[in-house]
């Protein structure tokens, strides 16, 4: 098993001919990684996104070969997924606004070359869900917002296509099974790989989160920062600590551990209809 990439809150490893993503119990707030592990945060993440590949089928094949075939030290918090060229794109699709897209509607009016309407604030919802890809630049670091030119010029239009296609049809089942449980996805990402066959396959995870923005809806206020679903407590308490959102992050006291860990057990099983197994 060979390590091939390092995420904040994830690693993958190449196994034979596949990989394995996996996913720590380890929580990042404003980029920045805490120190103090959310039990469980894994596993139920992972099994979150599995929950969804196994109902986004019809949409669109996805990357996923076993959710048990993985290391003993892994089990419950890892797939093992098939390898794919991936598409140097992160495929956003975005029903409100917030984070990077806010700033920058802000600066110039539109998000990844999409026009918006005046007078949207923080956290308004948009007229329509709309595709806003990012790449990752050469540094590594930061993403840059791309239109929707820029991915048919590195894919070609029939794929662009079916990124920006799929993505909207995979956040739209995401709003309307969440919205039902009184989640607001406010927006997605979306990662998405080619086979040999040249197949638009989905990959990474999805609607899990860690990859999109979950609030309560019955906190929606436009105008001010949202309340983050799962976050908020490690959110309050860090800022209560006058934390400068710097690295290192101070540890969590037990009791914020434990209520982000209901959190995240709560978006699972209000997503899912299901009960999280201890
Ligand atoms: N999933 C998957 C997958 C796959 N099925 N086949 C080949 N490679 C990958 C792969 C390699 N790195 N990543 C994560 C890279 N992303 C970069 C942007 O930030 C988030 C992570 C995915």
């Amino acid at each position: 098993m060979q390590h091939v990439y390092s995420g904040k809150v994830r690693e993958i490893y190449a196994d034979g001919a596949d990989l394995l993503l996996v996913a720590s119990d380890r929580v990042s707030v404003y980029d920045v990684v805490l120190p103090t592990p959310i039990p469980d945060k894994g596993a139920l993440l992972t099994t979150l996104s599995v929950w969804w590949f196994d109902r986004l089928t019809d949409l669109v094949p996805n990357h996923l070969i076993s959710a048990t075939d993985v290391p003993a030290e892994f089990a419950g918090r890892a797939i093992r997924c098939r390898r794919l060229a991936m598409v140097p794109f992160e495929c956003i699709v975005r029903g409100y606004l917030a984070g990077s897209g806010l700033a920058e509607y802000r600066r110039t009016g539109a998000v990844s070359g999409v026009e918006l309407p005046d007078g949207l604030v923080e956290g308004s919802r948009l007229p329509e869900p709309i595709f806003t890809p990012t790449t990752k630049v050469s540094d590594g670091g930061h993403d840059e917002p791309a239109t929707f030119t820029d991915v048919i010029d590195a894919v070609g239009v029939e794929v662009a296509t079916q990124l920006r296609e799929r993505s909207l049809e995979i956040y739209g089942r995401g709003v309307e099974r969440a919205a039902a449980k009184g989640i607001i996805v406010a927006d997605t990402k979306l990662e998405f790989g080619l086979t040999e066959e040249g197949v638009v396959t989905l990959a990474d995870e999805v609607l899990t989160p860690d990859s999109s923005r979950f609030w309560p809806a019955e906190e929606w206020q436009p105008g001010r920062p949202q309340h983050a679903f799962d976050k908020q407590f490690v959110r309050d308490w860090a800022a209560s600590t006058g934390w400068n959102k710097q690295p290192p992050a101070p540890e969590l006291p037990d009791e914020i551990v434990m209520l982000t860990r209901a959190r995240y057990i709560d978006a699972y099983e209000k997503i899912t209809d299901s009960v999280w197994r201890s």
